[in-house]
């Protein structure tokens, strides 16, 4: 079989083929696309792969950019399939108020890190931080239990706010230092550091909830800033939501060619 695993985030859509659905594998093919590009993929980078057998993606972008990703998934004969969050799936428990309402990105997110964690026979509370358009910070404990998460703006829509709510701040980025004493170098530190200690607070809280030090684990297209900048121990996981995405396909059987379209609420 071949597995397309999609993930639409808030500003790029991220695409893997996967040759089966067993966790941890690596792709034979990847790509990213800026979303006013999603137009382009069937002719583009979709037109050389092979078809994919069975799809499943992630989006948090909304219904109208799904469709457009939907009319370029026409190029085959695929069923496109959208994970939602629900209040249980592959070993991870739901407990938002709503487990629905749960952004699809932070539960696959979750789902990846959590089952990744435990494959590695470790069993610890676990802090997911996904850095992307907008930061999330996600705390599981030992059992898969969600008990919560954070959401702060990413570090681009905190320079964009500074920039359009006052007069003063038109620069370009700087460095992250511990005495910024420039504007520039302040606007970068300002906004990592807020990143950084939102990060460290929940891994204090967890802590301290579940008697034991969180595992903490980062993704997303800015994880690999972020992770230099953290005063605390943080393992760097390049695609987590295709992790997620993986594992999820792995436990609906969706490697055995039957249709498992059906999402459980
Ligand atoms: N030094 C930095 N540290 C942290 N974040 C940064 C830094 N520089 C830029 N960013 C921001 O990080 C975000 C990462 O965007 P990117 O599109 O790579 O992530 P993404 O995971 O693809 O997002 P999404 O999934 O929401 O589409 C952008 O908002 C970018 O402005
Ligand atoms: C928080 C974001 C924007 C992060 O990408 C996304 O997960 C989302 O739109 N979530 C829905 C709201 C929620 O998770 O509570
Ligand atoms: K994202």
């Amino acid at each position: 079989m071949t597995f397309l695993a999609i993930d639409v985030g808030n500003t790029r859509l991220k695409w893997a083929m996967f040759s089966n659905v067993s966790p941890g594998q690596y792709p034979i093919a990847q790509g990213v696309e800026f979303l006013e590009n999603i137009g382009r993929l069937s002719e583009g980078p979709w037109a050389e792969l092979p078809a994919p057998t069975r799809m499943l993606g992630c989006i948090v972008a909304g219904d109208a950019i799904r469709r457009l990703v939907e009319e370029q998934l026409e190029l085959w004969n695929v069923l496109p399939q959208w994970v939602i969050a629900s209040k249980y799936e592959a070993g991870v428990t739901n407990g938002y108020d709503h487990p629905l309402r749960l952004g699809a990105d932070r539960w696959l997110a979750m789902i990846g890190a959590y089952r990744r964690m435990r494959r590695s026979q470790v069993f610890k509370p676990l802090i997911v931080v996904m850095v992307g358009t907008a930061v999330t910070i996600d705390a599981l404990d030992s059992s898969g239990m969600f008990l919560g998460g954070l959401i702060l703006p990413g570090h681009g829509i905190m320079l964009r706010a500074l920039e359009s709510g006052t007069a003063g701040l038109h620069v370009p980025t700087g460095e992250v230092v511990s005495f910024p004493k420039n504007t520039s170098d302040a606007l970068t530190s300002g906004g990592t550091y807020a990143i950084a200690g939102a990060v460290r607070r929940m891994v204090d809280t967890l802590g301290s909830q579940c008697n034991e030090t969180p595992l903490c684990v980062m993704s997303g297209g800015a994880g690999w800033k972020m992770v230099q900048n953290m005063d605390l121990q943080v393992e760097l996981v390049e695609m987590l939501i295709f992790d997620g995405l993986l594992e999820v396909a792995f436990h609906r059987g969706m490697q055995d060619g039957e249709d498992n379209a059906v999402l459980f609420p």
